[in-house]
């Protein structure tokens, strides 16, 4: 086993579902964790992914080389979980990470601790000296799997035994994990402090816009980035539990409901797609992530778990309505399969009568349309965003109901910014405007949308 400068010798090990074995050392909390073993892209914004509670039933491999040089700033935390007897207030939901060189000595005058004292103290696994490269060419090659990290057990037929025994992230619903327990508030007053991010507003004041539009959030495992990234665009927030009747939602008699992100499998919540099938077409809609795919099952369509998904930062899109391509932040490894939701309107699709049969929805991106499909529960449903890279669905929009929906994150958290005019095309959403979602990103910007913080 390689030494360590660090001091560290305290021995770990990764096993893999299909017997692929790693061994580092330990960089975080002693024990044993189980988890679906995905890996995330990003350059920075470490701590932002440790806490994004959609990482709920995962073991995180980051594949920039070194994490923790710059620390923690707990004003990045993503975790809105208010906490519980079994996890503390905006704690990470990730069940383990692995990494290649882990920094316990960071460097940063915002940083109040380091990762690793961060890990211990919150009793999260993690292993460094791994060969991230191979690890995730592995899952690359022969795709998501789970796996097991240990601090303390080193006999393989024995992790392997109490990893064939552990809870499977397919059909395991994680979102009841992570939700808020209560209905709370969300406004400008939980907005992190200035000096943190430093923004340029409409309304000149340099925190936010004031609230116009009250809207319901239902909470699947929220990060903070939305939320204020919303109420940054002039929105107000209940934000309610995962299972929340749509009943009860209605009777506030919001502007608009919010479909948050969430960890797991989607077709695992059918309390929260049953609701969303009762909200939509009576209140304004909008879904990320989680909530894209709660939108895509409550109209019928089939989900997909996709090879090794998409986490990271530089995620090209096309918005097929501007035709602008943006460069996303993303964490998924489900997927909607388009053609499930319905077929095609030629007159509204190019001509086009058939769903192109290899899956590929860069036919669309290379023809210029947006193609429109005609669907059972609630009429034509337009794609609107398509990721570049593999093809895949990533944005819908119902042309007989206001609704909306992408499956990447606007508010990036980390990541870039492009995506952030997905929150004005909410508010004009709510606002009635017929065409609120072919923003012009770059005149959004000059409008005043500027979420970048001080350091860029
Ligand atoms: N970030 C999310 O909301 C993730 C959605 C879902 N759990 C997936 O993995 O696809």
């Amino acid at each position: 086993m390689a030494s360590t400068s660090k001091g560290n010798t305290s021995p770990a090990v990764l096993l893999l579902a299909d017997g692929t074995v790693f061994y580092g050392r330990s960089c975080g909390a002693a024990g044993t964790a189980t988890g679906e073993v995905c890996f995330n892209t990003s350059l920075e914004g470490y701590f932002e992914v440790m806490t994004d509670p959609s990482y709920a039933g995962q073991i995180v491999t980051m594949t920039y080389p070194q994490i923790g040089n710059y620390g923690i700033d707990l004003a990045d935390v993503q975790s809105a979980f208010p906490g519980d007897g079994s996890r503390p207030a905006n704690a990470p939901a990730m069940r383990a990470m692995v990494v290649r060189d882990m920094c316990p000595t960071p460097s940063n005058w915002r940083s109040a601790t380091s990762v690793p004292a961060y890990l211990q103290k919150l009793g999260i696994v993690a292993i460094e000296g791994v060969d991230t490269r191979a690890l995730v060419q592995h899952l690359r090659d022969n795709g998501a799997q789970m796996g097991i990290v240990s601090t303390e057990e080193f006999d393989l037929d024995e992790l392997a035994s109490r990893l064939a025994a552990a809870p499977q992230l397919v059909g395991e619903n994680l979102v009841k994990t992570v939700s808020c327990p209560e209905p709370h508030p969300f406004t400008t007053a939980d907005l992190p402090a200035a000096h943190d991010f430093a923004l340029a507003s409409p309304a000149g004041e340099g925190v936010a816009n004031p609230a116009v539009h009250r809207v319901v959030a239902y909470d699947c495992g929220v990060k903070r980035g939305i939320l204020e990234g919303l109420v940054r665009a002039g929105c107000e927030f209940v934000v309610v539990p995962w299972n929340t009747p749509a009943a009860e939602v209605l009777a506030m008699n919001p502007d608009g409901v919010f479909l948050s992100n969430g960890p797991g499998d989607p077709d695992a919540v059918p309390e929260t797609y049953t609701q969303v099938q009762q909200l939509i077409g009576r209140v304004p809609v909008f879904g990320i992530c989680l909530g894209h795919q709660m939108i895509s099952l409550a109209a019928g369509a089939q989900i997909e778990k996709l090879k090794f998904g998409h986490r990271g930062g530089n995620q090209p899109v096309m918005n097929l309505l501007t035709r602008r391509v943006e460069i996303t932040a993303q964490n998924h490894g489900f997927g909607l399969v388009f053609p499930s939701l319905g077929a095609l309107v030629p007159e509204l699709s190019g001509g086009v009568a058939e769903h192109p049969t290899d899956g590929d929805l860069r036919f669309w991106v290379e023809r210029g349309i947006a193609p429109v499909v005609e669907n059972e529960r609630f009429g034509r449903i337009r794609l609107t965003h398509v990721n570049l890279n593999d093809g895949t669905a990533e944005g819908i929009q119902l042309l007989n109901a206001p609704c909306f929906s992408v499956q990447y994150h606007p508010e990036a958290s980390p990541g870039p910014t492009d995506a952030h005019y997905l929150f004005t095309a909410f508010a004009r959403l709510m606002a009635g405007e017929p065409d609120y979602l072919s923003i012009d990103i770059a005149a959004d910007r000059l409008a005043g949308w500027n979420f970048a913080t001080e350091e860029n």
